[in-house]
């Protein structure tokens, strides 16, 4: 049976929010409303001062959701904002460091201060090598104005909830989620940035993620609100920064990497992707984007390097099919690179590597 907006929106409404004595949807609480193929997702804004005290509400509707027939499961997040104050804006204290996941031994995010330099492909690739390592791992797509990581992964399904956690996908031996896999394409240009940043924290801390070596977060491109909000309430153990050799490129990885300075949390060091060209055809080596310009920038801000990643067809071709480079074809010089650089990362997390486990391409 096809399951509609209307007939969502009319179960919510049955839903009566304690505080005002209004129905949810009469409120205007609903938020980010999808509807695909039975599968249902949608935001529950509340007032900050309420914050997480609203999550019997949260559930609530869940339950009212799932009676529709032909729902086949439910995916909801609270998220508790503020309109942007006034202006002059008051000075905002420190926020307190955040709190550790359980069963979660480190978290890293995996950012860029540009789009398009890779960063997703670094972040899943890295994600993959680290698992060839022996590490458990898992991945959070976090881009919400490009999500990749369902298409570079070949992920379609819905995160399944269970009591109101988010059960992560399994795919090439890691577990995966990404907020992509909740918004219709049009979508995330609509989400404001604190739904889009309770939205995550709420998938970092609500999935059920344990145990895991390390979690990999493929960040928003740039060096935002979002990203910031990020980078303080995440508990990261530090930052990989993905960057091309261009100057402008460079120019905005040194924002990257002052963000995260400015928020306490380590940059791992610099990944430079799309470094040398080798023609397929005669062998020969040029440098399209320029070259050595992130190990130079690394160098200048005293961190470390962590290696190159050449300019390849084939690394662009397998994300496209959904079989990443290190999952498909783990012995070639690309594969490699992107190993090498996981060695240095999970060194630096303090993770020792242990016999590497097969990835199976299924
Ligand atoms: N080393 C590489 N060689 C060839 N193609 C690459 C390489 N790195 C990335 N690409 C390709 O470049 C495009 C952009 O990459 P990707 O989506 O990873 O970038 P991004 O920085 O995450 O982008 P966005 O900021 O839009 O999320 C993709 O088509 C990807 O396959």
């Amino acid at each position: 049976m096809a399951v509609n907006r209307e007939d969502i929106l009319k179960a919510l409404d049955s839903v009566i929010d304690p505080v005002s004595g209004r129905s949810v949807v009469h409120e205007d609480m609903i938020e980010g409303l999808v509807v695909r193929e039975g599968h249902v997702g949608f935001v529950l804004e509340v007032d900050p001062a309420r914050g997480a005290t609203a999550e019997p509400l949260r559930l609530e509707c869940d339950e009212a959701v799932k009676k529709v027939p032909g729902v086949l499961s439910v995916t909801s997040v609270l998220t508790a904002h503020s309109e942007p104050a006034a202006s002059p804006r008051p000075a905002r204290k420190a926020p307190p460091p955040p709190a550790g996941i359980d069963g979660v031994k480190a978290v890293i995010a995996v950012a860029s201060g540009k789009g398009g330099v890779g960063k997703s492909t670094v972040a899943v690739n890295l994600a993959l090598a680290l698992s060839k390592l022996g590490l458990k791992v898992g991945l959070l797509d976090a881009d919400i104005y490009g999500p990749s990581v369902p298409k570079m992964l070949g992920l379609t399904e819905r995160p399944l909830g269970e009591n109101g956690k988010f059960i992560p996908l399994q795919k090439y031996g890691i577990k995966a989620i990404s907020i992509g896999l909740f918004l219709a394409d049009d979508e995330a240009t609509i989400w404001r940035g604190p739904m889009v940043q309770s939205a995550l924290v709420q998938m970092i801390n609500d999935g059920l993620w344990a145990p895991l070596d390390v979690l990999v977060i493929d960040m928003p491109p740039g060096t935002g609100d979002v990203q910031l909000t990020i980078a303080q309430r995440v508990p990261l153990k530090g930052a990989v920064i993905v960057s091309t050799p261009q100057d402008v490129a460079l120019a905005d990885a040194r924002r990257g990497i002052a963000m995260f300075r400015k928020t306490q949390v380590p940059v791992l060091g610099i990944v430079e992707n799309m470094s040398t060209f080798i023609c397929p055809n005669c062998g020969h080596e040029s440098h399209i984007f320029g070259h050595g310009g992130a190990r130079e920038t690394a160098a200048r801000l005293g961190e470390p390097f962590l290696g190159e990643i050449p300019l390849n067809t084939a690394i662009r071709l397998t994300s496209d099919a959904g079989t990443p480079i290190v999952a498909a074809a783990p012995d070639t010089p690309e594969a490699r690179a992107f190993l090498l650089i996981a060695e240095q990362v999970a060194a630096k997390i303090g993770e020792p590597q242990r016999p590497a486990p097969s990835i199976v391409i299924e």
